[in-house]
């Protein structure tokens, strides 16, 4: 039972729309479109590939956001919802949505956390072709074409064993690997050849859910030195040097967004086969760097 084939699309909420929109363009490297969306909330529409959108900015609180979760078809599309209603979901079809994002089917549902998902399939795309402002390539497929999804995100709630159950044993996500320090683990899931779409972040008890991070990559190191040089120029908060990861070797450095979420930009993350792929412990979350305390 596994339905989820790639993380589609993320939302973020921000009060400052013109600095996400520098950032946006001037440092990841995203193509920007600006408009109203169909409530009339001025939205930025960052596009990283052939499709219409995969990262939606809209004006408003800086905690805002969602996850699509994207399905191949509408078999799966229908097989997943069921599955989440026999587990007990509310769960919510909503066309005028479908509409907004561009996608032929939507519903909207929460995790055990109540941050928003939306489960989908057939995604917004456009014929026009992506041009990065910043000379960049996004990965979002593997070799052979596969879908790998916008990139990952790491959500951090108090009650990780809930979430955990809920991720993989509703959603199908399947375990890549932990990292354990001290008394935390850190736990990868996937839902495609990428390591990981989604990591659960440590949160202490009483705190309010939350993004911790999304990650884009790149397909060369190059685009991520030429952002780090970026980011030092301007009044970027680095959160993380340049490091590489132990589980997904991802060589790859952590800013701050304008709205405070954070963003982690990176290359050479690892690819996973199913048939031969086994499950680790790790003791550290990197080979070297991602130094947190030496940035600014
Ligand atoms: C360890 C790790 C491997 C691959 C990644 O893409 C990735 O984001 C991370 C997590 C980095 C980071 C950490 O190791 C310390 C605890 C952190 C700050 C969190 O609370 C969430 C992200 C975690
Ligand atoms: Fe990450």
């Amino acid at each position: 039972m596994s339905y989820v084939s790639a993380l589609g699309y993320i939302g973020v909420g921000a009060r400052d729309l013109d600095a996400w929109q520098t950032f946006a363009t001037e440092i990841l490297g995203l193509q920007v479109t600006r408009a109203q969306d169909a409530e009339n909330v001025d939205t930025l529409f960052l596009r990283m590939d052939a499709r219409d959108h995969r990262i939606a900015v809209r004006a408003g609180e800086d905690e805002l956001s969602y996850a699509g979760w994207e399905v191949a078809d509408e078999a799966d599309f229908e097989a997943q919802v069921r599955a989440l209603e026999s587990a007990g979901v509310a769960v919510k079809e909503n066309s005028g949505l479908a509409e907004v994002r561009g996608v032929r089917r939507l519903v909207q549902f929460e995790d055990p956390a109540g941050f928003r998902l939306e489960l989908f399939f057939g995604a917004a795309t456009v014929a026009d072709p992506f041009v990065s402002p910043t000379g960049v390539r996004f990965v979002t497929q593997d070799p052979r074409g596969r879908d790998l999804g916008l990139g990952h995100i790491v959500l951090a709630a108090p009650d990780t064993d809930k979430m955990i159950d809920f991720y993989l044993n509703t959603l199908g996500f399947k375990v890549s690997d932990f990292i354990t320090f001290k008394p935390l683990v850190l736990t990868f899931t996937h839902v495609n050849p990428r390591h990981h779409s989604l990591a659960f972040g440590p949160a202490p008890e009483g705190t309010k859910p939350f993004m911790d991070h999304f990650m884009l990559e790149v397909d060369d190191i190059d685009g991520v030195g030429r952002a780090l040089d970026r980011v030092r120029a301007r009044e970027i908060s680095l959160t993380a040097s340049l490091g590489r990861h132990t589980n997904d070797g991802m060589l790859s450095f952590y800013m701050k967004s304008p709205s405070g979420i954070g963003v982690e930009y990176g290359t050479d993350g690892k690819l996973i086969d199913d048939d031969v792929w086994t499950i680790t412990n790790w003791d550290a979350a990197q080979f070297w760097g991602h130094d947190r305390s030496h940035t600014h």
